[in-house]
């Protein structure tokens, strides 16, 4: 069985004031929900205040990326023992956004995903095609390749903690939401892929979760899908009572 994962991306959104009013709106609102795991990924300057105002309840603080080194000259970084030191156990590795803006590669997300592997950290690898790549018909070769790259050189046994998600690029903040179908798709293409790299076991264990316009109206559907473990919400993760919804709806 795996265990449905809803996590809210804020991006580079909320302040640590803003986060903490958020929590404080949300956490009543989801108490007494054990179905889903439930994370929120704020900006590396609310992190530590999420994972502070977190503690015993059953929302946990998801950073939006990590360095795979433990430290050393790289402005900017924030590396996994610094990332444990706060009590922080969940990382999204390979957004679309660090992908399309900032150069992120799958070579470095691989090196990233050991490194979470190492230090105990569950690693959110994010994968999912351009509209064109799509429209290319490359959507399969795509993904496939996205993942050989970010698994390289995983074993089965590193594998164990692993989640994935599915986000395809023109469903990102478009409003467009992939149809459940589409998405199922997708996720069988990559639990082969997984399944291909790790085995059959890692694949049928790994979490895979659905990202790109995810709302409360559109949830239930996807979440039928025996593929879909969860799902990656951006936009609708902002405000309290509308995740509270998705999380309740899924
Ligand atoms: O990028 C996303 C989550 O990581 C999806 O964003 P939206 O839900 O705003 O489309």
């Amino acid at each position: 069985m795996r265990k449905p994962i809803i996590a809210g991306n804020w991006k580079m959104y909320k302040t640590p004031k803003e986060s903490l009013a958020f929590l404080d709106a949300f956490l009543p609102l989801v108490e007494d929900h054990t179905r889903d795991e439930i994370l929120v990924c704020p900006t590396m300057s609310s992190l530590g205040y999420v994972l502070e105002a977190t503690i015993g309840t059953n929302v946990r603080g998801c950073a939006q990326n990590m360095h795979w080194l433990n430290e050393g000259p790289y402005t900017g970084q924030t590396s996994p023992t610094m990332l444990v030191s706060i009590g922080c156990r969940h990382v999204l590795l390979g957004h679309s956004e660090q992908r399309l803006y900032f150069n992120e590669t799958y070579e470095r997300v691989n090196l990233k995903l050991k490194a979470a592997i190492n230090h105990g950290i569950t690693p959110i690898v994010c994968v999912g095609e351009l509209l064109a790549e799509r429209e290319d018909m490359k959507t399969e070769e795509t993904l496939r390749s996205q993942v050989r790259a970010a698994l390289r050189n995983i074993s089965a046994n590193e594998a164990r903690r692993l989640v994935i998600a599915y986000e395809p690029i023109w469903a990102i903040g478009t409003g467009s939401t992939a149809s459940p179908e589409v998405a199922a798709e997708a996720h069988k293409i990559i639990r082969h892929e997984i399944s291909h790299c790790c085995g059959e076991q890692t694949a049928e264990n790994t979490r895979i979760l659905y990202g790109g316009s995810v709302k409360p109206e559109n949830i239930s559907a996807l979440m039928q899908q025996e593929q879909i473990d969860g799902a990656l919400v951006g936009g609708a993760s902002l405000v309290p009572t509308t995740f509270a919804n998705i999380v309740h709806y899924a």
